[in-house]
């Protein structure tokens, strides 16, 4: 399968499967007796049962700490979950659409202007680091962002390989890579608890923050210990960098071949920029009216989700459509051939941002997974998708420096050479 994936024919391989063995099959994979599930009940089963727990690869808990939310149950994953939606959820993040765009405006002045060729992927995931450090994390450019930049970028290198301690293993440079963030982000947190009592910040001002400061109603204590605080700066990392630079490169690949959709894009993008003053910061409200250019993003995800598929583990017996799956096992759920279902959206094939001018049906569209463990950062990743295409299309024409227009996955889509790109700003002759 990993294979199949690398060489981009992960959606093939699981076709050729269901082909052969139908929608619920059983396999081994890395290693453990695993259920194959796919489809809108699958999903269902997935994302609401409470038989199922989360289950990640062994070398996760290690990379990113035993008390990150994606390893936590019951009562202590709800506590976690409900302290990182205090600053996650849509009426807070609203007050920070000024400080995103002021970050992306940055970005794009420092990374983009001027330059004739740019290559994508590594921008995007730049811009995302840059975000999430500033906006979550508090942390001003210099020399202790930068050793979290590098620490962090050494330690995915080994995240999703054999879990193997021994000298010179990708494995254990991302252990002591983690250990190396995991310190950056400890001092912050005290750094941000010393700021905090002498009144000096606010729980405002960034997720950490937030975090340090919120207390159990009933016992006064602090809700979250400050290992479970550092553990889940670590997910964040992890699960807001790569997924939202994935979506915004694949965007703007699509876009080159397909001037209609940007046309109409541009067409919203100036209409919101025609009720602003030259420089003044988009607004929440400003959001709401790139109703457009969230479909596209939809749209973009439905074709090339992000996340492939993830694992559940089955707490005990569970019956699924006539099958039994066994107590222990390992349940893998993958969203393309949910995704691309024509008896769910008809012609799959098409890229059609206007399938989600209505809601697609329940447990379809599962790109940010669903039921309680929904993606915790849909919002962020909606606030900054929407913010740099904004800026993008009014600054930027492009289009691609090579023919082959291929991605793989590994286990993230990345398009070919990370997409090296022709750019040529606005203000000078069109590319045609
Ligand atoms: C386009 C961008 C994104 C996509 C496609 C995406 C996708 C997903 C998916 C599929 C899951 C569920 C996995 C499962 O059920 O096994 C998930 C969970 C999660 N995501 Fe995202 N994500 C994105 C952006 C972000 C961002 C920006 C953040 C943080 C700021 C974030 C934080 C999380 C967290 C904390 C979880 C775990 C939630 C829980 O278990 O309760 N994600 N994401």
């Amino acid at each position: 399968m990993l294979r199949a994936m690398r060489s981009n024919t992960g959606e093939q391989w699981i076709k050729q499967r269901i082909a052969r063995y139908g929608p619920v099959s059983k396999l081994s994979l890395f290693g453990a007796p695993t259920v194959f599930v796919t489809g809108p009940a699958a999903n269902k089963l997935v994302f609401s049962s409470d038989a199922l727990a989360p289950k990640q690869p062994r070398c996760l808990p290690l990379i990113l700490g035993r008390r990150n939310i994606l390893e936590l149950v019951g009562d202590d994953y709800r506590r976690v979950r409900g302290a990182m939606m205090q600053f996650l959820k849509p009426d807070s993040l609203r007050r920070y659409v000024g400080a995103i765009d002021a970050e992306v405006a940055r970005h794009l002045d420092a990374e983009w202007a001027g330059r004739r060729r740019v290559t994508v992927l590594p921008l995007m995931k730049l811009l995302t680091f840059d975000i999430i450090a500033t906006l979550l994390f508090g942390l001003d450019r210099g020399a202790v962002r930068r050793e979290l930049a590098d620490a962090f970028a050494d330690m995915l290198e080994g995240m999703w390989s054999v879990p193997l301690d021994l000298p010179f293993t990708a494995f254990r440079r991302s252990l002591r890579a983690s250990k190396r963030a995991r310190r950056v982000l400890e001092a912050t947190l005290k750094e941000k608890r010393d700021k905090l009592e002498r009144g000096e910040s606010s729980p405002a001002d960034d997720l950490l923050s937030c975090l340090a400061s919120l207390r159990d109603e009933g016992s006064g204590r602090r809700l979250l210990t400050d290992e479970e605080i550092v553990d889940n700066a670590m997910v964040v990392l992890v699960a807001g960098h790569d997924t939202s630079s994935v979506l915004m490169t694949f965007m703007m690949r699509h876009l080159v071949g397909d001037p209609a959709t940007l046309a109409t894009m541009v067409q919203e993008h100036d209409e919101i920029a025609k009720n602003k003053a030259e420089g003044e910061a988009l607004t929440w409200e400003d959001l709401h009216n790139m109703r457009f250019t969230w479909r596209v993003a939809l749209e973009t995800l439905r074709l090339i989700p992000p996340i492939f598929g993830s694992f559940r583990r089955a707490l005990e017996d569970i019956e699924f459509d006539g099958y039994l799956i066994p107590k222990g096992w390992q349940v893998f759920w993958a969203s393309s051939v949910t995704h691309m279902d024509p008896g769910i959206f008809p012609e799959p094939d098409k890229f059609d941002p206007s399938r989600f001018e209505t809601q697609a049906p329940p447990y379809s569209f599962v790109a940010f997974g669903g039921g309680q463990r929904l993606c915790a950062g849909i919002e962020f990743a909606r606030v900054e998708t929407l913010v740099t295409m904004h800026h993008l299309v009014r600054r930027f024409r492009w289009r691609l420096c090579s023919k082959a227009n291929t991605f793989v996955r590994d286990p993230m889509p990345s398009p070919l050479h990370g997409l090296p790109i022709e750019l040529q700003h606005k203000d000078q002759h069109d590319l045609t």
